[in-house]
């Protein structure tokens, strides 16, 4: 069967932005003007738990308020098929952004006109970047008393270093915030109110001045300029079209059509950056949107295909994107709910039927396509077939997981995977109900499959289960979806800082184990050199033995030995990072020589030298930024030289100031406590893992003390 829509006609897009910038209530307006919901709730009511949004349907969602899970629905806007993607804004959940952005196409980046440019905007932005997604910039909540257009735009410029191109400029601000100029038509959009069904007239720019009533606000300074916006934008855009720019400076006219194309060609290929503004709860600017989504935002393949690597991750070729080659897929998301396994996939070619069978190429396993489903948020319409360009879910896929390549098995190839960062926390867990200790394991694995940022451990001194994550919220969520999803009650230990240990220094050392019971003995013999790498790069084995004095047969059990051993370090048990180990030498015993006394020795040698080195422990530092009144700005900054931080930067944003730095996460546990009471529960703060660093020599002990309470 043919493909019923071209490719063309398809957007996949994201959704991102700083928590609570209305993401949510902006998709909310999308299904709403797209025919899909026929009621607007809002999450102004879902708060006060009168109702459910379609996308924030979990319950601790509702509770918290927060778009934890990031769900893909499926909307149609003017003939194009539009599966738009939500994603959270906090930053325990950067992974939710980060897989998401690994999938689209395009993004629309959603702005609180009041609070501008905000730290997770900005971590988000560099990640759009990192994928290279095209983007829209969208100021919402207009409404807001504050809002400032002006201030949204310096921030995009300045802050996120966007080539920020104005396409609509808002009329009015905060509650005067009556409609917008559309510098592309050339046209403005009065809205008769702020209903849901309101419908806007069309104004000639001209006359939009004489229409407004409103006193000239520093934000409406805009009024006035319109037409030197106007000139901006037509000689920006056209500028990317040579001889529509010269027929625009020689004779002042254009062709509308070639100045959409213009702006479409800069956005995709990430010249330009169009910006739009509205109030999604006032119901103003979501149509637009819409439209600047179809117009400017790349269909599948526009921007190029997607990475084909080898094993060893190096690119070896590109699958672009079309129905006329072998099925490819990629596995973005991984949720198991009451209904069984959803795998989120990302058709990059071919076509997959309902009943075929595809190779998952990462873990060399059949699976069977049994249903495919279309997500409509927590609702989902069973489909027959995908194609290239498609997000869809696979139902009851049993070894796939996040980051997985899927494919044709007659064409097997991997797709470039996506990074995920070590988790820096971890908690213990246990089983509220002593009975409960193999549904905890299996609920536990199943969290751990879906989302990739986390990862299940056993203590080896204490034998308790550790789960390790990005933060504490972010351990909190999973156990609390633990209970609702899957109806397990856990209890979480004390969380815990990931630290980890290195070597000092080079050292060259010898371990002899000799062992003599009864009859036959032990005895095996290594001499090794430890040498600290740089960061990131691991720990890396070779094996420079000449002359057969270790024999071959036993050197894979020397290299699994330290391998094995480095989980543990000297310091104080935690993974040792980042190493050389170089086996130079050794003796061995025709009889009593084995794998396993080699394998003691290698350990014995291993523990000495990295005490020797003068081991350092290292220390996740996060990057804070935290939002306040200005009075508190003081007291914040004590505050973070007091838990060994530095600040980087700080500054004023209206009445209210900022300050950045680094702090180390071993004294950061509880800090919205702090902040809460230092600010009268006005500051907000976000942190996000950044490096890892030693922790200062006098404070190994103080700290390892702290731990063990
Ligand atoms: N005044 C005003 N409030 C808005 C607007 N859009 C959203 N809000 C409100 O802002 C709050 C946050 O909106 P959400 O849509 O939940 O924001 P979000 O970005 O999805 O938040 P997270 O999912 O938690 O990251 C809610 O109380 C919304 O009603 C707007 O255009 N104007």
């Amino acid at each position: 069967m043919a493909r019923k829509k071209p490719l063309t006609l398809y957007r996949n897009i994201g959704i991102i932005a700083h928590i609570d910038a209305g993401k949510t209530t902006t998709t909310e307006r999308i299904l709403y003007y797209t025919g899909r919901k026929h009621q607007i709730i809002d999450v102004h009511d879902t708060k006060d738990g009168k109702g459910s949004t379609t996308t924030d349907y979990m319950e601790q969602e509702r509770k918290r308020g927060i778009t934890i899970q990031s769900a893909a629905v499926t909307a149609e806007w003017k003939g194009h098929q539009i599966n738009v993607i939500d994603t959270p804004g906090h930053v325990d959940f950067t992974i939710e952004v980060n897989r998401s952005l690994r999938v689209l196409d395009g993004a629309v980046v959603v702005f609180d006109g009041v609070a501008g440019v905000e730290p997770q905007t900005e971590t988000n932005w560099r990640l759009a970047d990192q994928y290279k997604v095209p983007r829209i910039c969208y100021v919402n909540k207009m409404d807001r008393i504050g809002a400032s257009f002006a201030h949204c735009v310096k921030g995009i410029r300045e802050r996120l270093g966007a080539n920020a191109l104005l396409c609509q400029v808002p009329l009015g601000s905060s509650d005067e915030f009556v409609g917008m100029a559309d510098l592309v038509a050339g046209v403005g959009y009065l809205w008769a109110s702020d209903d849901k069904d309101s419908v806007w007239e069309t104004v000639p720019l001209d006359e939009i001045k004489a229409r407004l009533t409103f006193g000239a606000s520093a934000d409406n300074a805009w009024i006035a300029d319109l037409p030197k916006l106007r000139q901006d934008l037509l000689e920006t855009a056209l500028a990317l079209d040579d001889d529509a720019f010269e027929r625009l400076l020689n004779t002042g006219e254009f062709d509308p059509a070639v100045l959409k194309q213009c702006i479409r060609r800069g956005t995709v290929t990430g010249e330009l950056v169009p910006v739009l503004c509205g109030s999604s709860y006032k119901n103003k600017g979501v149509q637009q949107l819409l439209d600047a989504v179809v117009d400017y935002l790349p269909y599948p393949g526009e921007n190029g295909g997607i990475a084909m690597v080898d094993e060893d991750g190096n690119v070896i070729g590109e699958q672009v994107v079309t129905d006329d080659a072998p099925a490819r897929a990629l596995a973005f998301k991984v949720i198991n709910d009451q209904f069984g396994t959803l795998t989120f996939c990302r058709i990059y070619s071919g076509v997959i039927k309902k009943g075929d069978t595809l190779l998952n190429v990462t873990r060399g396993k059949k699976e069977r396509v049994g249903r495919i489903v279309e997500v409509q948020a927590d609702d989902t319409r069973e489909i027959d077939e995908v194609r290239a360009g498609d997000i869809c879910a696979f139902v009851s896929m049993k070894d796939t997981e996040t980051g997985d390549s899927l494919a044709d098995p007659a064409h097997p190839a991997l797709l470039e995977r996506m990074r995920f960062p070590d988790p820096v926390i971890s908690v213990s867990v246990e089983p509220k109900n002593r009975n409960d200790v193999d549904k905890l394991s299996s609920a536990l694995y199943k969290m751990v499959k879906a989302d990739p940022s986390l990862k299940l451990e056993v203590d080896q001194e204490t034998g308790q289960t550790v789960l390790k994550g990005m933060g504490e919220l972010h351990l909190e969520v999973t156990i609390d979806r633990m209970r609702t999803e899957l109806g397990v009650e856990a209890n979480m230990g004390k969380p815990r800082v990931s630290f980890r240990e290195a070597f000092g220094k080079t050292v060259e050392h010898t371990y002899t184990h000799k062992k003599q019971t009864g009859g036959s003995g032990q005895f095996a013999e290594v001499t090794m050199i430890f040498e600290p790498g740089e960061p990131g790069s691991g720990v890396v084995f070779s094996d420079e033995v000449v002359g057969g004095r270790v024999p071959r047969e036993y050197i894979p059990a020397v290299e699994h030995s330290v391998k094995a051993e480095s989980q543990e370090g000297q310091v104080a048990g935690y993974e040792v990072v980042d190493f050389k180990a170089r086996l130079i030498d050794g003796k061995y015993h025709d009889v009593d020589s084995s794998a396993l006394a080699f394998e003691i020795a290698a350990r014995q040698c291993f523990r000495e030298a990295q005490k020797l080195s003068k081991p350092k422990l290292l220390e996740p530092i996060m990057h804070l930024e935290v939002v306040m009144e200005a009075d508190y700005l003081g007291d914040v900054i004590g505050d973070i030289n007091r838990r060994r931080g530095t600040v980087s930067d700080q500054g004023h944003k209206g009445s209210s100031a900022f300050v950045q730095g680094f702090v180390p996460l071993a004294e950061m546990f509880g800090y919205i406590n702090f902040l809460r009471s230092a600010t009268r529960g006005r500051g907000t703060f976000t942190m996000e893992f950044d490096h890892y660093e030693d922790v200062p020599a006098g404070m190994v002990e103080k700290l390892m003390e702290k731990e063990a309470k």
